[in-house]
């Protein structure tokens, strides 16, 4: 994923309490790299960064691109303060058996992995170590992420503080009972997808009913922009939204009432229910 390394906020603008501390993605593929490159524009120095790859040649594309180090992950795990886990699921569990017996004390380990519990982590990392778990998005790339941020074991205030420090510049934090991850996962992990398939759709759509491709992709692009925009701004509910483009009689209500016969909403309702489900899944399969 692109993603260059510009300073937005110059070094001294920011009140770093982290900055002090060396950060270690560990795994570094699509999240990975969105963790990695918001860092490095938020200003984080790129010597108190840290990069691992399973595969060497992506080491080699990202340290070029960034000018970080790669190491390899017991490497990492020694020299940083913060682990950010950008592993699979899947993956998790060996990566945790590599890094977890030699791991020194007063680490702090923040799992971006969908899924899994903090238990899952702090039953494979010595005793005592604070573990975060964070559910972002991609659109941290172009800093309008949204990141819910959970305290697992022994993890405190100052753990939950450094990382909102970690993901709040690029877009916006919360922190949610650690209960609520699988389904803000639904939401708002996978929410991105989602948009961009009805974005296809839509497109499709206006092809169908005659549209140059390009001209329908920049009507659906800019009219999802000024919606997203209102539903942010504007300070009413949905529901209103809605309300102010639907005329009697008009076109909106011919489309809606389309909408709800193909059952839009019930779809949607199902499709969060099977992301949520599959975070169950993916933690009990989890080894
Ligand atoms: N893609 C997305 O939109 C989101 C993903 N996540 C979570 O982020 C994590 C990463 O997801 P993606 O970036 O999409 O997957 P990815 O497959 O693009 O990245 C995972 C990377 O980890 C590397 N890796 C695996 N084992 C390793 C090891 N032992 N040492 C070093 N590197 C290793 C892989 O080579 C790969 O580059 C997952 O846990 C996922 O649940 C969370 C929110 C959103
Ligand atoms: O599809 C997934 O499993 C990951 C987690 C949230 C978004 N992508």
């Amino acid at each position: 994923m692109p993603g260059a390394a510009r300073p937005r906020h110059s070094f001294c603008e920011r009140s770093f309490a982290l900055t002090k501390h060396t950060v270690a993605v560990l795994g570094t593929g699509k999240m990975g790299e969105v963790v990695l490159a918001g860092l490095l524009r938020s200003g984080w120095p790129a010597d108190r960064l840290l990069i691992t790859a399973r595969r060497p040649e992506r080491g080699a594309e990202l340290s070029g691109k960034y000018g970080v180090a790669v190491v390899g992950n017991v490497e990492a795990a020694a020299r940083a303060d913060i682990l950010a886990i950008g592993v699979k699921p899947q993956d998790a569990g060996k990566l945790l058996d590599e890094i977890g017996p030699a791991l020194p004390a007063g680490k702090l380990v923040v799992s971006l992995c969908a899924g899994l519990p903090t238990g899952f982590f702090a039953a494979r990392l010595p005793e005592g170590t604070p573990v975060i778990r964070v559910m972002t998005n991609t659109p941290a790339l172009v800093d309008q992420g949204m990141t819910a941020i959970s305290a697992g074991p022994h993890a405190t205030e100052e753990h939950l503080a450094l990382a909102e420090e970690m993901f709040r510049p690029v877009g916006s934090t919360v922190r949610v009972p650690e209960s609520q991850q699988d389904a803000v996962t639904a939401l708002s992990g996978s929410g991105p997808a989602y948009f961009y398939l009805l974005v296809e759709a839509m497109i499709d759509a206006g092809v169908l009913l005659g549209l140059p491709r390009p001209v329908a992709h920049e009507l659906i692009v800019q009219t999802a922009i000024g919606s997203a925009t209102m539903l942010r701004d504007a300070g009413e509910h949905p529901v209103k939204l809605r309300e102010a483009v639907t005329s009697p009689a008009g076109t909106t209500a011919a489309a809606l009432r389309q909408l709800e016969i193909h059952g839009v909403r019930a779809a949607m309702s199902a499709a969060l229910e099977a992301a949520r489900d599959r975070a169950r899944e993916i933690a009990a399969q989890a080894v």
